[in-house]
């Protein structure tokens, strides 16, 4: 087994084996370029091998490991063998065992996943403690011998004191937790997870897992992490690089749909219509509506005889074509070729043997006829119609759309023209739908939604048609729905985003918030109106204070007075409006709390945490939106370590002080 000092020797050996990997790495990157046959492949493996070289280089002074593992008798495969686990895999000397293997290997998971009553061949468990770099302390569970303990060093990373952005959770991860990250690549879940409960912690870490168990498939399909505002794409950056991961693309749906820039903002009306899953049928009806029943010949001029192809073909060319369900844009183009292939049997018939280049001109040639009978479209084009408001012909609409709503999203000013439109949020949405049926979008080989509670029937098809071929990880609270258009029902959600069978998973144990500020907002779910089960907090050490005070913003000046007094990052959460007044007051008062401190509007809040949260004035945050109460509970369970409430008027009322 190892003292204390050998396993410190070990971390010299490891560290030295990465120093071997980093020379090695920069080595192939010389030779590589000169070794390749070609250009082509002189790039491709210089690319490879600079990547590696870099990642390697810019690998942390961090711990080499976290874990080993003793395998006793009980294992076949592994018996009398110890592998240390780690961030990543350290080569050994040249034909020598790994010093550390990766933490998403294979053998890795017995680490996360064995214990007293399936120890899984495990004699011993080793957790190690870091100081920074230095290796402090180790803590063994005999598993074989039915020894399984609390960690101290496991309690001790939860309960840790939050700065700066997230970090990643490998060292510590939990068997439910560790069921979601390696569940296969084909496999689409949703996690229905309680605030804290890692559910962003696992969507990382999924990401990461299924980039190393099939790196090949996906480095070509890509992975997608999509979060809700910047706040929170800055917050989880950090995570997959720690990782060894640097391709995955991170973003909002917002930039991700990014077709034009947003100047314009919908009214409350105007944007619930927008998101609502009956606008798919309306634009879908828009979009065909401009094909039109073929009324004359096509007739294609080819030197002095003109080919002709009649009515009555041209229209089952188009019925035919419509029948396929093809992308619009793909549509336009069979129909160009069933109408160059007509004439080329024409032509043979008359003695010709057509070649390419003269098929291609009478495919030109097709072009304006194919103008009129199945128009080519542009998504803004055909939006700009529909918000135009209906000036001829059946209204796509109608039917659809009740009189008010058709009106709700009909401009009241239309623009001139398409050029100087101005486009809101809600209408990314809708041109991506409308560019979504005129041609495939870029699919994904996985795509990783968080907080995806908030999306809107209509974003959920713009994320259905990225991961369409692919599968999907779904992370969200039904009760931090704060949006209009919020989930009520994951069943409902995942038919929507074309999963409809993915399994639905709750996490209930809570990982940031200690069980005194769990229980107060505990009490709000019920009155949330929706059905998710209730956090247990794996912490029972924090603190929970409500004061009343004359002025909130004196309340809150003393209280961050006295939450400098602990290490960690401070939060201020309040109502949007009251986050300028509250900020000047720290101001004068001069209190100076450099990058610790955040004054931040509920609305950011989501997905974050900080050390200490100040909530303040939790009857404001309530009342400033129809989904005040979510937003509420979404405000009072972001605190790691303590939990002011600083409030002047009475609390809401659905929030009670448990006993
Ligand atoms: N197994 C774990 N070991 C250590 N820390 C963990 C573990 N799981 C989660 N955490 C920590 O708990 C905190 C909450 O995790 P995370 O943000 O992923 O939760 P969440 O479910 O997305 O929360 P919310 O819905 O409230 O945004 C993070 O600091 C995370 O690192």
């Amino acid at each position: 087994m190892g003292t204390l000092d050998d396993e410190r020797r070990y971390v010299e050996e490891c560290r030295a084996g990465l120093r071997r990997m980093v020379r090695g790495a920069r080595d192939n990157v010389i030779v590589g370029e000169a070794v390749a046959g070609d250009s082509y492949s002189a790039e491709q493996l210089g690319r490879h091998l600079k990547s590696l070289a870099k990642e390697l280089g810019e690998e942390p002074e961090g711990p080499p490991f976290f874990g080993r593992l003793d395998f006793g008798p009980g294992s076949a495969e592994h018996r009398g063998r110890a592998y240390h686990i780690g961030r990543r895999h350290i080569t050994g000397e040249l034909g020598g065992p790994p010093l550390v293997i990766d933490w998403r290997a294979p053998v890795s998971r017995a680490f996360y996943r064995a214990g007293a009553r399936d120890p899984q061949g495990v004699a011993v468990r080793r957790r190690f403690g870091w100081s920074g770099t230095t290796l402090t302390s180790f803590e063994d569970e005999r598993l074989e011998q039915g020894e399984e303990g609390e960690s101290r060093i496991l309690a001790a990373e939860i309960e840790r004191p939050r700065v700066g952005p997230m970090r990643d959770i490998v060292a510590t991860i939990q068997p439910e937790q560790d069921d979601l990250v390696r569940a296969e690549l084909d496999t689409s879940v949703c996690v229905q997870g309680g605030p804290g409960t890692g559910k962003t912690a696992v969507g990382l870490h999924r990401a990461a897992f299924l980039l190393y168990a099939h790196r090949r498939r996906l480095e070509r399909s890509g992975v997608l992490v999509l979060g809700p505002n910047r706040a929170f794409l800055g917050y989880i950056s950090a995570v997959l690089p720690a990782l060894g991961e640097v391709d995955v693309e991170q973003t909002t749906l917002e930039r991700l749909l990014g077709a034009v820039p947003v100047t314009a903002t919908d009214s409350d009306e105007a944007a619930a219509v927008k998101h609502d899953a009956r606008m798919a049928k309306v634009l879908r009806k828009l979009l065909y509506g401009r094909i039109s029943k073929p009324v004359e010949p096509v007739v294609v001029p080819d030197g002095s005889y003109r080919w002709r192809v009649y009515e009555d073909e041209l229209r089952r060319f188009v019925d035919d074509t419509r029948r396929e369900a093809l992308p619009y844009a793909v549509g336009r183009e069979r129909v160009r070729a069933r109408v160059v292939e007509s004439i080329r049997r024409q032509a043979e018939t008359r003695g010709q043997t057509p070649n390419a280049p003269w098929l291609r001109k009478i495919g030109r040639g097709v072009t304006s006829s194919l103008d009129v009978l199945w128009p080519a479209a542009r998504p803004v084009e055909v939006l700009y119609e529909l918000l135009r408001g209906p000036e001829s012909g059946p209204d796509p609409a109608a039917g659809v759309l009740s009189d008010a709503e058709r009106a709700a999203i009909t401009w009241d000013r239309p623009p001139r023209s398409v050029r100087s439109a101005t486009w809101s949020a809600a209408d990314l949405v809708l041109l991506d739908e409308l560019a979504g049926l005129i041609e495939r979008p870029r699919g994904y080989g996985h795509v990783i939604v968080d907080e995806a509670q908030d999306l809107s029937p209509m974003e959920c098809r713009a994320v259905a048609r990225r991961s369409e071929h692919g599968s999907l990880t779904v992370l969200g609270d039904l009760a931090q729905g704060t949006t209009p258009w919020a989930a009520t029902s994951w069943r409902e959600r995942m038919e929507l985003l074309g999963k409809p069978d993915a399994r639905v998973i709750a996490l209930t144990t809570g990982f940031r918030v200690p069980a005194a500020v769990v229980d107060l907002a505990n009490t709000l779910l019920a009155a949330l109106d929706v059905e998710v089960p209730a956090t247990r907090s794996y912490r029972a050490d924090g603190r929970l204070r409500v004061t009343q005070v004359a002025k909130p913003a004196k309340g809150v000046v003393t209280a961050v007075r006295e939450a400098l007094a602990f290490e960690g990052s401070i939060g201020v959460i309040a109502a949007d409006a009251d986050v300028e007044e509250l900020a000047s007051a720290l101001r004068d008062e001069g209190v100076d709390a450099g990058e610790r401190l955040t004054v931040l509007a509920a609305a950011m809040a989501k997905g974050l945490e900080y050390d200490h949260v100040i909530v303040a004035e939790p009857a404001a945050i309530a009342e400033a939106e129809r989904r005040g109460l979510n937003r509420l509970y979404v405000a009072l369970t972001r605190a790691v370590s303590r939990l002011d409430v600083v409030h002047a008027r009475p609390l809401p009322p659905q929030l009670t002080r448990p006993r």
